[in-house]
């Protein structure tokens, strides 16, 4: 979890059931820190392996948009990639108008401008069995060793981490740097279900070194990625740019879709192991 002055970001996994806690988090940010008005709201998660397994409304999209509505009244659902490896987002943000309206509507929000803002996330799944190894008790003695082991400390420079070694296996950490950049990345070693998730806000004008980087730490057979950043962020030429990634080292684009949202611009690429 993640808490900044203007933003919440929560990060759940398994069979938790995060959005039964939204009238708790609201009634926190007024109480802590005086926010009476949620300005966007971001729910996104990736198809679940077993979606009967979950807990209402987690065991549909539909019950989990009918309840964000009953709080955020205008919200949009979405839907994007092949039904197996699809991609869930609600946003407060209308998909409507032409371009240019969207382009103006940015510069008019209250008279201001968006703050510039970009998020990478690369879901992975069906992950190298050597790699998810490191991340168990049996092999890997203490959180930070993963850590080093894996080459987590170095997918992106001057985080300040904390990370978690679950026993007997299974792994999450959360990193901070000076600028405001975050990253997490939670793991799921067991090989009949071997699943990593990474996110971070880091600003870059290229993805593809930080694509290769994570690739190389983790192997995975398959993964998607999304790029979610504001027209003026450096994160926008680099979501732009995966749509020329029609092949990424190994990988194959096998679906790619893009949706232009009022002040901010969605890439979601699907991605598979050539086969050997
Ligand atoms: C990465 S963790 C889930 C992380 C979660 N988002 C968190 O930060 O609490 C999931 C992996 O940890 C393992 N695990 C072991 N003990 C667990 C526990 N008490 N809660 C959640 N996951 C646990 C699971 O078997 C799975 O491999």
């Amino acid at each position: 979890m993640f808490v900044s002055r203007r933003r919440w970001i929560l990060k759940t996994c398994g069979k938790t059931t995060p959005l039964r806690c939204l009238r708790a988090v609201l009634q926190l940010a007024q109480d802590t820190a005086g926010h009476s008005r949620v300005e966007n709201v971001f729910y996104s998660r990736r198809e679940f392996a077993r979606p009967a397994a979950q807990l209402k409304p987690h065991d549909n999209f539909d019950s989990e948009v009918e309840l964000l509505d009953s709080f955020f009244g205008d919200g949009r659902a979405y839907i994007m990639g092949p039904e197996k490896d699809c991609w869930y987002l609600y946003t407060l943000l209308p998909l409507e108008g032409t371009v240019d309206a969207l382009e103006k509507e940015q510069q008019d929000v209250s008279g201001e401008i968006l703050e510039s803002d970009q998020t990478i996330e690369i879901l992975m799944s069906d992950l190298d069995p050597a790699v998810m190894n490191i991340f168990s008790r049996a092999n890997s003695a203490t959180a930070a060793d993963a850590t080093r082991a894996s080459g987590i400390d170095k997918l992106i420079p001057g985080m300040v981490i904390d990370d978690y070694l679950f026993d007997p296996c299974g792994y999450s950490m959360n990193g901070v740097a000076k600028d405001g950049c975050y990253m997490t990345i939670h793991i799921t070693p067991e090989p009949q279900c071997s699943y990593v998730s990474f996110e971070s806000n880091v600003s870059a004008a290229r993805y593809d070194e930080l694509l290769a980087r994570v690739l190389a730490a983790f192997r995975p057979d398959k993964f998607i990625v999304t790029v979610f950043a504001t027209p003026d962020s450096e994160g926008a030429g680099a979501g732009r740019q995966l749509k020329r990634f029609g092949a990424l080292g190994e990988y194959t684009q096998t679906d790619a879709q893009h949706c232009r949202f009022s002040g901010y611009e969605l890439h979601y690429a699907l991605y598979c192991k050539f086969p050997s």
